[in-house]
């Protein structure tokens, strides 16, 4: 059997009753680490699983799954994925190759940053398309994810940024020389992603995301406990001027308040203001919800 089995967000203790059943039947475990991470190391799920866990980069994942699969028709064979195996990066494809190759596969679910953004207040009916918000450089900021805000602000909707992060990444240089040199890992922080999103407002103009009358909601570690869980609601302006400390360790992710607003969201995400006094003001004059 093939499993495909998601850990959930925070740490070695997220994994279901029932992914850890399958662990344990595993002759070989991997560990998809490059699109997500835990908020612990690959140790501390060894020690807790009892299996040795085999790290599986992007390319032994996407183009050389082969290894991953090797004999899963005869023995028990997974790969574990941090949060849903389903969300947001989707591992769809190989589970096709292991049905391909007629292997018996079995996905099992856990908690995603797709549905734990409802620790922001906002409900989850209310949100339109997910985007990913990668690093722009000089001469490279692709802005096609401004359509799809765009296209959710138009009804009314929220959209769930997820920031870039790079892992096991080459240098131009070393990738060139063919040298297997990685750079340091990169998460985007919440203020580099606002200074994004208002730089591309900037050239589109369709006036989606003013630094003022824009509700955002950035979101750090979620599912961390109060150790690590961080969230913080405010204009865009304001998240671009909240110190980045104040956002916790990464991974982050970040909300684009949309103008269908409840009354219920606007109070509980009150909580997280920067500044509370702002927070409702926009609400009511801009969004035009109406509280007490
Ligand atoms: C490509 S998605 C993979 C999602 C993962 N498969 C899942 O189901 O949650 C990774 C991005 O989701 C967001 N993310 C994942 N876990 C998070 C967490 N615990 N808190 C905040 N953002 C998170 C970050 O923006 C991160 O770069």
């Amino acid at each position: 059997m093939f499993y495909i089995i998601g850990l959930g967000l925070s740490d070695e203790k997220d994994v279901t009753v029932r992914g850890l059943e399958a662990i344990k039947s595993c002759a070989r475990v991997y560990l998809e680490a490059y699109t997500s991470i835990l908020m612990v190391q690959k140790d501390r799920l060894e020690a807790f699983y009892g299996k040795e866990i085999i790290l599986a980069d992007r390319d032994t994942v996407e183009t050389q799954s082969d290894e991953i699969l090797r004999d899963a028709d005869k023995e028990d064979v997974c790969l574990l994925v941090v949060g849903d195996p389903f969300g947001a990066t989707t591992h769809t494809d190989i589970v096709l190759r292991a049905r391909a190759r007629k292997i018996p596969t079995r996905v099992i679910h856990n908690a995603s940053i797709m549905n734990a953004v409802g620790a922001s207040g906002l409900q989850l009916y209310n949100f339109g398309q997910t985007v990913s918000l990668v690093f722009f450089t000089e001469t490279w900021k692709p802005d096609s994810f401004y359509d799809r805000i765009k296209e959710n602000a138009d009804l009314g909707l929220h959209t769930l940024v997820l920031l870039d992060i790079k892992v096991k990444e080459q240098s131009d240089e070393n990738l060139a020389r063919g040298r297997k040199i990685y750079e340091p890992p990169r998460y985007m922080s919440i203020p580099l992603a606002v200074r994004q999103l208002v730089e591309i407002e900037t050239i589109r103009s369709a006036g989606i995301l003013d630094p003022d009358k824009t509700l955002a909601i950035a979101l750090s570690r979620v599912g961390g406990g109060d150790e690590h869980q961080r969230i913080v609601a405010g204009t865009l302006n304001e998240l671009l001027n909240h110190p980045v400390e104040a956002y916790g360790e990464p991974l982050h992710s970040l909300v684009i308040v949309g103008r269908r607003l409840h009354h219920l969201e606007v109070e509980y995400a009150e909580d997280f203001a920067i500044n509370r006094n702002t927070w409702r003001a926009v609400a009511q004059d801009v969004y035009g919800c109406s509280l007490d």
